[in-house]
């Protein structure tokens, strides 16, 4: 199935220079081929016969100040390649790329004075020393003024709730503890560009939407800007008003998350839990599961009303219990994986 042109970004029309401009941006990397068996194997490491892997093909989008955006996508589909380009650990094969007017390749370290970055899965902490001697070596390596630097880590502790935990060395940190160091740490220097790279794996509740207040308050209130990178869609749902999906190294979709549910927006499912199992056959609802009693019938509103598929299921089976259900995000996104394509546009 062909893919829909992308959608203009959200911020389409905006004059200003975008803070970050990715222009067709590629990374391969060599893969070493595996032959057959042992022998094989070592024969081609011999040779040295490699694949060569586009991890991100030919990507270009524009972020502007104060923007919060979600990049997401599939495992394997080129977001933390991006990220590594966009902070500079990684050089594009091929297009360019310009974090606050630098390349960051090659301006690393000038580029890492603008930029935060936190990954959910490792700390960036110094695991043996108590958060608050690790806040002083990064205003250090950072250069932050002193008053400068008490004020914001004072507003940062306060904002994260993490006074009690200041003095314990981050090993002894449980998870959400550590995170909310992280992110603090990331926030001294006052970047005006935050990578979050899965920001809430593995907190519970509570702590996720501390997390998630936290995010969405930096943005607003000090304008930073965020690229969050996350299989947690209620992150999404709750902080992000623009979207770039990205599938093998191609950009799916950028634009408003408003925009692409609205695409999606004429299908309900309706969920039926029957006396006896059964696949339901009905006219203009397509069955898309069963689980044991439990069938789910997709249909679009603006083609036939729910009523008419309910008096038609009803008429056809003994049913125990019925509900119509909207789309969540996490439906509309597994479909764009699942079909490597975006829904049909309702226009
Ligand atoms: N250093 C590397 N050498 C070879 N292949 C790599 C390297 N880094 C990434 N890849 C490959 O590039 C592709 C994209 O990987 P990437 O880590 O960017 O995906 P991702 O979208 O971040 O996935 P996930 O959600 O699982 O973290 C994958 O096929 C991966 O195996």
């Amino acid at each position: 199935m062909s893919l829909p042109p992308n959608t203009p970004h959200a911020t389409a029309g905006n004059s200003q220079r975008p803070l970050v401009r990715a222009t067709g941006l590629v990374k391969e990397f060599r893969r070493a081929k595996r032959g057959e068996g042992r022998l094989g194997a070592l024969r081609a490491y011999l040779r040295g016969d490699h694949d060569m892997i586009r991890a991100v093909d030919d990507v270009s989008f524009d972020i502007h100040s104060g923007e919060l955006v979600g990049y997401l996508g599939p495992n394997g589909a080129g977001k933390s390649t991006t990220i590594k380009m966009l902070t500079g650990i990684l050089t594009p094969t091929a297009g360019t790329l310009s974090v606050a007017g630098r390349d960051p390749s090659r301006e690393r370290r000038a580029n890492a004075l603008n930029i935060g970055v936190v990954f959910g899965q490792r700390s960036q902490l110094w695991w043996d020393l108590p958060l608050r001697e690790s806040f002083r070596a990064i205003r250090d390596l950072y250069g932050v003024p002193r008053r400068e630097g008490d004020r914001r880590q004072h507003e940062l502790v306060d904002l994260l709730d993490m006074e009690e935990f200041l003095d314990a060395p981050v090993r002894q940190l449980s998870l959400g503890q550590r995170m909310r160091g992280d992110l603090a740490a990331a926030m001294l220097y006052q970047p005006r560009l935050l990578f979050l790279d899965e920001p809430t794996v593995g907190l519970d509740v509570v702590a996720k939407e501390r997390i998630r207040e936290f995010v969405a308050d930096v943005n607003a209130e000090h304008g930073t800007t965020v690229v969050l990178t996350t299989h947690d869609l209620e992150d999404v749902e709750r902080l992000c008003r623009r979207i770039v999906l990205i599938d093998h190294g191609r950009v799916l979709y950028d634009g408003a998350l408003t925009e692409l549910m609205a695409r999606y927006g004429p299908y309900r499912d309706l969920v039926v839990t029957l006396a006896e199992p059964a696949d339901i056959v009905v006219d203009g609802a397509e069955q898309v599961s069963r689980e044991g009693p439990v069938v789910t019938l997709r249909f679009r509103s603006d083609q036939v009303r729910a009523p008419e598929v309910i008096a038609a299921v009803t008429a056809a089976h003994a049913v125990v219990d019925l509900s119509v259900v909207e789309p969540r995000l996490e439906a509309v996104i597994s479909r764009i994986y699942t079909q490597r394509a975006l829904p049909q546009s309702v226009a």
